[in-house]
């Protein structure tokens, strides 16, 4: 059993350079196989659905390597066979079903194993499929799989979301770029992700105009070739970086960043409290002596982000007063709650918002990360707590994050990662890590 190991470690100082973005990256690899020769990525994360990708795409006849210089990644499908994709790998992440965006022009038929990733109870994919159905496919499901089969190329459709998704809207990119004619996309997400993908296919060849406003307009072309392109810098690292400065009293600076992209999150940082200060390409946030209770509210980008409400609730759990973290996106995205609750966090859930009661002591105890961000939240929350606080789970944590634990010990804080071959030693431990969840 493997799990991290985190103690109250005082303030965090120091600079973190920010990785290349988890949620461009899958997209980027996905729209990299539609090239007829080889596309080099620049700044790709070394994380767990990566290398699935990676494995993945070599089962189908892609080639992808590393350069062992700047680890950079070259996706060369100009021998791709076919887009039957293994149903085990493509289940145990999310973004797989960028691959029927990506495929389904070229071979008319892609199966693949149904999306997996983190679990918030509901992440329906209905716009995609509405997309796809749009464009001339059909959707066929089975147990543990399902197919999309397109009997001519796709052709270039007018689509409104029913929902604003990042998703959907980057995988109706991919499928419309070497569509027949012309694809609008309406109510489109204006993710920083979503302007990636268009950077990214445009600079292969696309014609897409309008990405990052809520109007998209794809002009399908006959195929796509190789190019260099470079992912952005991952924001909601840079966030959660950011919130755990101002949660432990020092200060951090994240390099390497768009500080645009981080526009809502400084904004609750400020509101907060936190004295932030940024440059062209860096974002330092500091503790000023004081924080406060805040309201936050999840939306889609430009609006305060889904996946940094978890790092900022630890956050607000250092701050004296009542703070009430609603999200709008996933409303059932609190698995971190209970967690934090044994911990002796003062929190409620209502409907989609967690209340909390913040400044209260936190003392450390067998957490569970079911997820990435709240993998973050509970590494922050052990940060400040007394004694030591041990989170496993670490799978979903290195789903997100190359080396959480390098970069938080950089900066000065107490974490570990701590294996046992076989069960835990009776005595070792306050609470089994089974009942972690209770
Ligand atoms: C791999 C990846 O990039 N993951 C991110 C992506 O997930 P993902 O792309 O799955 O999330 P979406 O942007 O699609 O979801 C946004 C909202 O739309 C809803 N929806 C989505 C698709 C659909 O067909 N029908 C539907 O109703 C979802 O339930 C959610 O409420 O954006 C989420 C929201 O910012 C983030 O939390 C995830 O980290
Ligand atoms: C929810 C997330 O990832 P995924 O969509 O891949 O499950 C996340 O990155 O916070």
């Amino acid at each position: 059993m493997k799990w991290i190991e985190v103690e109250a470690s005082g303030p965090l100082y120091g600079s973190v350079r920010i990785p290349g973005a988890k949620n461009s990256s899958l997209a980027l690899v996905a729209a990299a196989c539609m090239a007829d020769d080889p596309v080099t990525l620049i700044g790709i994360p070394d994380l767990l659905d990566i290398r699935v990708i990676g494995s993945m795409c070599e089962d189908l006849g892609i080639r992808i390597a590393r350069s062992p210089i700047d680890g950079s990644m070259t996706v060369d499908a100009s021998r791709i066979r076919h887009a039957s994709l293994d149903v085990g790998k493509s289940s145990s992440f999310r973004a797989s079903y960028y691959f029927v965006g990506a495929l389904l022009g070229k071979f008319g038929k892609v199966r693949i194993g149904y999306p997996g990733g983190d679990d918030f109870v509901s992440r329906p994919i209905d716009q995609h499929i509405k997309a796809w159905r749009a464009m001339g496919a059909e959707v066929f499901p089975s147990d543990d799989h399902y197919e999309v089969r397109a009997s001519s190329r796709l052709r270039g459709a007018d689509i409104y979301f029913d929902t604003i998704t990042s998703g959907a809207t980057m995988n109706t990119l991919m499928a419309a770029a070497t569509a027949r004619g012309t694809t609008i996309l309406r109510n489109a997400a204006r993710d920083p992700e979503v302007v990636d993908t268009a950077n990214l296919l445009n600079q292969m060849g696309a014609r897409i105009v309008g990405a990052g406003t809520d109007t998209i307009r794809i002009e399908g072309v006959p195929s796509l070739r190789g190019c260099t392109y470079q992912v952005i810098p991952d924001r909601l690292i840079a966030g959660a970086f950011l919130a755990a400065a101002a949660a432990t009293g020092g200060s951090v600076t994240v390099e390497d960043v768009i500080p645009e992209h981080l526009g809502s999150c400084l904004a609750k940082l400020t509101e907060i409290g936190v004295e932030i200060e940024s440059g062209d390409t860096y974002v330092r946030a500091s503790y000023a002596g004081k924080l406060r209770a805040a309201r936050i509210r999840t939306g889609m980008y430009p609006l305060f982000a889904t996946d940094l409400q978890q790092p900022f609730t630890a956050l607000l759990l250092q701050a004296p007063g009542r703070s009430i973290v609603n999200d709008r996106v996933y409303p059932n995205r609190f698995s971190h709650v209970p967690q934090l609750r044994r911990m002796g966090a003062s929190i409620e859930i209502k409907g989609s918002a967690a209340i909390i009661d913040g400044a209260r002591p936190l003392r450390g105890d067998w957490v569970h990360a079911t997820d990435v961000r709240a993998g973050t939240c509970l590494v922050m929350a052990g940060l400040c707590a007394e004694g030591v606080t041990r989170i496993t789970g670490v799978e979903h944590i290195e789903r997100g994050y190359e080396d959480a634990v390098g970069l938080f010990r950089s900066l000065g804080a107490n974490i570990r990662f701590r294996e046992t071959s076989g069960e835990a030693e009776q005595g070792d431990f306050r609470c089994s890590p089974k009942n972690a969840n209770a």
